[in-house]
């Protein structure tokens, strides 16, 4: 593999390949860019199948973080962080010795807890390292505050749609019932929406389908269902050649990061289907927001006063789309790299 040519071809600055012999540690840390500011981005454990998948997973999942940050108007670099485990074989060992990495890159990282790691695994992080955030000690989990944003994007996407954000009678299919999917059906269904859920985990089905009145359905029948907005609260790259021509909703509005498997081709046959896609990185952002918040010290009114930014950022962004003939997702590109030119020219100002 040609190491840098993959690394700098989407403009990453820095990649740390992180081994602890004693614990069996085996990490890496992509720092996109930090022209702004500290990179963030939350840590993922997953037992990739080879390295390069792994590599492919924190280059692409920490440029999204550059570009979530800017969207949210957040003065703060994007990274993002892989170990590579097997969740049985996550031990304090390796977590700690994971932290003493973070601690030695002074600041320049800061990360805190994303899938298959749990409060109480970044709590083992947090004795090595200072420079964690969203512990429940702080501002809480980031995942009922990403659910906020992902259901005001839903709103945003209604009203563009249909002329009206209310989700009254709409129906939608959720697929993923983890942290943040079920905070999110929880919101729905206070709005009156009609929810569909699928998850591998069935007990997690029953369970809303027991709480919320929601339709249970297979994990591979979610994407044809006749629904009007599809969420995906899973995994990455479930937007693809296979699933795009099975859905039927309108409307595109989930967590998950990395959604398209190819940004452009997917990105195009959802135009293409009249499918209106909001982009990961600006519906998915509640959570850093509500992170970078503690940074600048915690106040919960003004965090999600802040979250409610992703409703006039995402109606922005569909009227360029819609004005410029881009797809959601370029459109978004765009606007971040304009934002990102922008707080910088603004920074040099007031360091001038
Ligand atoms: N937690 C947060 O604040 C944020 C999360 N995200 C993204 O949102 C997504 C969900 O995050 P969390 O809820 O925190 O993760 P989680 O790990 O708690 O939940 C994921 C759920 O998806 C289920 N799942 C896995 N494969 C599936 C399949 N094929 N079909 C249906 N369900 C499946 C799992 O069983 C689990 O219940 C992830 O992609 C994450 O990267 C993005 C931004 C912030
Ligand atoms: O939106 C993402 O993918 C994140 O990583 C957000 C996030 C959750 N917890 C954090 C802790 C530090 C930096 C970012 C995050």
């Amino acid at each position: 593999m040609e190491l840098f040519k993959t690394t700098s071809a989407a403009g990453h600055e820095q990649v740390l390949f992180c081994h602890d012999q004693a614990s069996g540690l085996k990490a890496i840390i992509a720092i996109h860019d930090s022209r702004l500011g500290a990179a963030m981005g939350a840590t993922r454990l997953w037992p990739y199948e080879s390295e390069a998948a792994a590599l492919t997973d924190a280059l692409r999942l920490s440029r999204g973080m550059t570009y979530k940050a800017a969207c949210a108007n957040i003065p703060m670099g994007g990274g993002k962080a892989v170990i590579i485990a097997k969740p049985e074989e996550k031990t304090c060992e390796l977590l700690q010795a994971y932290g003493r990495f973070i601690e030695r890159l002074n600041g320049r990282f800061i990360t805190g807890q994303d899938i298959n790691l749990t409060p109480q695994d970044v709590r083992q992080i947090n004795r090595e390292t200072q420079y964690v955030v969203g512990t429940q000690e702080k501002s809480g989990g980031p995942a009922p505050v990403t659910a906020i944003g992902v259901l005001l994007g839903m709103k945003a996407a209604a009203k563009y749609r249909f002329g009206s954000d209310s989700l009254k009678g709409l129906k939608v299919a959720v697929q993923g019932l983890g942290n943040v999917g079920q905070h999110l059906c929880e919101w729905l269904y206070k709005n009156d929406a009609k929810l569909f859920v699928s998850d591998i985990n069935q007990a997690k089905v029953s369970k809303l389908a027991r709480l919320y009145g929601a339709t249970a359905v297979e994990p591979e029948e979610i994407y044809g269902l006749d629904v009007d907005i599809f969420a995906p609260c899973a995994m990455g790259a479930i937007l693809n050649s296979q699933t795009i021509p099975m859905i039927k909703a309108g409307i595109i509005a989930g967590s998950a990061n990395n959604q398209l498997e190819d940004e452009q081709l997917h990105g195009e046959m959802l135009t293409a289907k009249d499918i209106l896609y909001c982009p990961d990185y600006v519906i998915n952002s509640g959570g850093l927001i509500n992170v970078y918040h503690e940074l600048i010290g915690y106040n919960e009114k003004k965090a999600i006063s802040h979250v409610h930014s992703i409703y006039d950022t995402l109606l922005e962004l569909f009227n360029k789309a819609n004005t410029t003939g881009m797809t959601t997702h370029e459109a978004s590109k765009q606007l971040a790299e304009e934002r990102i030119i922008k707080t910088q020219q603004a920074q040099m100002l007031v360091s001038a």
